[in-house]
């Protein structure tokens, strides 16, 4: 009999301490390919530090990341190596370089041979091509949450991490980003999301992981964890968390970052 080949990710007894704070004590899951998880928790919880210790910007003082079952890359360059992909929470896109140029970045860090066809046809796909000669800064809010992703997307990862995608997002761009993130699960692409809009989560997350304190309390599918009363407790109603993320954010600077 074959074995299995490893998730994805899998995360495993992840432990990260800032000084005396625990922000992570124990932390275990696994996202395989072609499913969509959540990390769901209240201010605080250790969602982002879960991220940034997938990407390696946080050290763990114990625990393990696996990507394919091998030890995570600890460099920006390693990562999109092993078909590892993010969007941060401030998108971090080149305000006066051009929609395109910042499509351009992952790829020309991964020597592709064909950067710009895949950066345009990328931008297609998210409906951007009319974009493509516009410098990112000058675009609203929506728009440069799309362009984010297409440079995340740009690299075809087989590890998409999305920090906040419906953030700041109205209705109709709420479903148009649950469509594309389903279609890039349909592809096999596993997809872990850090989230505070409660509806798009129980719309596209196969599982839900919630994180309180730095522990996980309750992980499994949307119907198991929203009737979870751990969940109910932790967050005192789902729905306050969900009228906060509607509220979007102020306009930020576009920074330079990685994708
Ligand atoms: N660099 C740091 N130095 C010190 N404490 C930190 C650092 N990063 C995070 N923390 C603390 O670790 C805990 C977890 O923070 P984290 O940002 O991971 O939570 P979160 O669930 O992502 O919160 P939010 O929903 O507000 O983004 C918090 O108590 C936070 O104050």
């Amino acid at each position: 009999m074959n074995t299995p080949p490893p998730p994805r990710l899998s995360v495993s007894g992840l432990e990260v301490a800032f000084g005396g704070l625990t922000a992570l004590n124990g932390v275990s899951f696994d996202v395989a390919d072609g499913e969509t998880v959540a990390l769901i928790g209240p201010n605080g919880a250790g969602k982002t530090t879960v991220f940034n210790a997938v990407c390696g910007l946080v050290k763990p003082r114990s625990g393990t990341v696996r990507i394919a079952g091998r030890p995570a890359p600890a460099r920006a360059t390693g990562l999109l190596k092993a078909g590892v992909a993010r969007t941060l929470q401030g998108l971090g896109l080149f305000a006066h370089m051009t929609v395109l140029e910042n499509v351009l970045v992952p790829l020309t860090a991964l020597r592709h041979p064909d950067p710009a066809a895949k950066a345009r046809s990328t931008l297609d796909a998210l409906d951007l091509a009319d974009l493509a000669g516009r410098p990112a800064g000058t675009l609203p809010y929506p728009e440069r949450k799309r362009v984010a992703l297409a440079r995340a997307l740009a690299t075809d990862p087989r590890l998409l991490l999305l920090d906040e995608p419906a953030g700041g997002l109205g209705a109709a761009d709420i479903d148009a980003l649950a469509e594309t993130v389903r279609r890039i699960a349909d592809a096999g692409c596993a997809v872990l999301l850090v989230e505070h809009h409660v509806d798009f989560v129980m719309d596209v997350a196969d599982r839900i992981v919630v994180l309180d304190f730095g522990e996980v309390i309750a992980a499994g599918t949307p119907d198991a964890v929203r009737r979870d009363p751990a969940v109910e407790a932790a967050y005192l109603g789902l729905e306050a968390v969900g009228a906060e993320a509607a509220t979007a954010p102020a306009p930020q600077d576009a920074e330079g970052g990685t994708a």
